[in-house]
């Protein structure tokens, strides 16, 4: 498999504090990837620092066999990298509008943004919640509007924020089930996770932060 981004001597500090030291990254095309590691060790900090969001020191990266940079993150990677945080923020107004609203401001015509926000919708079992106003939804259907927003815009990379946490039962297993779908669908995706069943997903990748440095398994 090819390397989708490469990244080496990425180095984020808190003050005094060395967060992490990590001297080489890659994530391989059409993959996915569970990120485990203790309460604190830099699982969100690290995906926030991928997706542009959060800056630190970095020596080289690759998206695709290109150098790009991570600060500033260039259009490409904003483009083709989407962050989708654990308590999702919405705009009080529709979910569709939520779903679709990535893909206008990025000035797809009308027609194709609303066949593509029915079908995110019907792909993560929210379609009865179009009219719907985010802030009134359920922590699990919160989740499956965001996935359903992050898929839409088709990135290559998807890095997912503990997106079971806070879920049980039924609305966890939901969110479980879209997660194989988007590898199949052709991004690479990243899950910052505790959850046992996420680990366990068939070829799934798992890499641990531990003591700031991290493990390929
Ligand atoms: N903006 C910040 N300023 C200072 N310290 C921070 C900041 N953001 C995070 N930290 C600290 O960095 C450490 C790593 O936080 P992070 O949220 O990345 O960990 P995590 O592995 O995702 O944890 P959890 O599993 O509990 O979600 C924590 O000790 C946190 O307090």
């Amino acid at each position: 498999m090819s390397v989708l981004l490469g990244v080496s001597k990425l180095r984020k500090r808190f003050g005094d504090r060395l967060l992490f030291d990590i001297d080489r990254l890659e994530l391989e095309t059409g993959r996915a990837y569970v990120l485990t590691g203790v309460n604190g060790s830099g699982k969100s900090t690290l995906l926030r620092v991928l997706g542009g969001l959060e800056p630190a020191e970095v020596g080289h990266v690759e998206f695709e066999g290109r150098e790009v940079t991570l600060r500033p993150y260039p259009k490409a990677l904003r483009n083709a990298i989407v962050y989708v945080h654990q308590h999702p923020i919405m705009f009080s107004t529709s979910v569709a509008h939520n779903i679709g609203y990535g893909l206008l401001a990025r000035g797809e015509p009308k027609a194709r943004v609303a066949e593509e926000v029915e079908q995110a919708m019907a792909w993560a079992g929210v379609a009865h919640l179009c009219d719907a106003d985010p802030a009134k939804l359920s922590g699990g259907e919160k989740q499956r509007v965001a996935l359903a927003r992050a898929k839409v815009l088709k990135p290559r990379l998807l890095l997912l924020d503990e997106p079971t946490a806070n879920l049980d039962g039924m609305a966890r297993e939901q969110v479980i089930a879209l997660i194989p779908t988007l590898v199949e669908a052709g991004s690479s995706v990243v899950m910052a996770c505790h959850d046992r069943d996420l680990i366990g997903l068939p070829g799934v990748r798992r890499i641990k932060l531990r003591d700031g440095q991290l493990e390929f398994r």
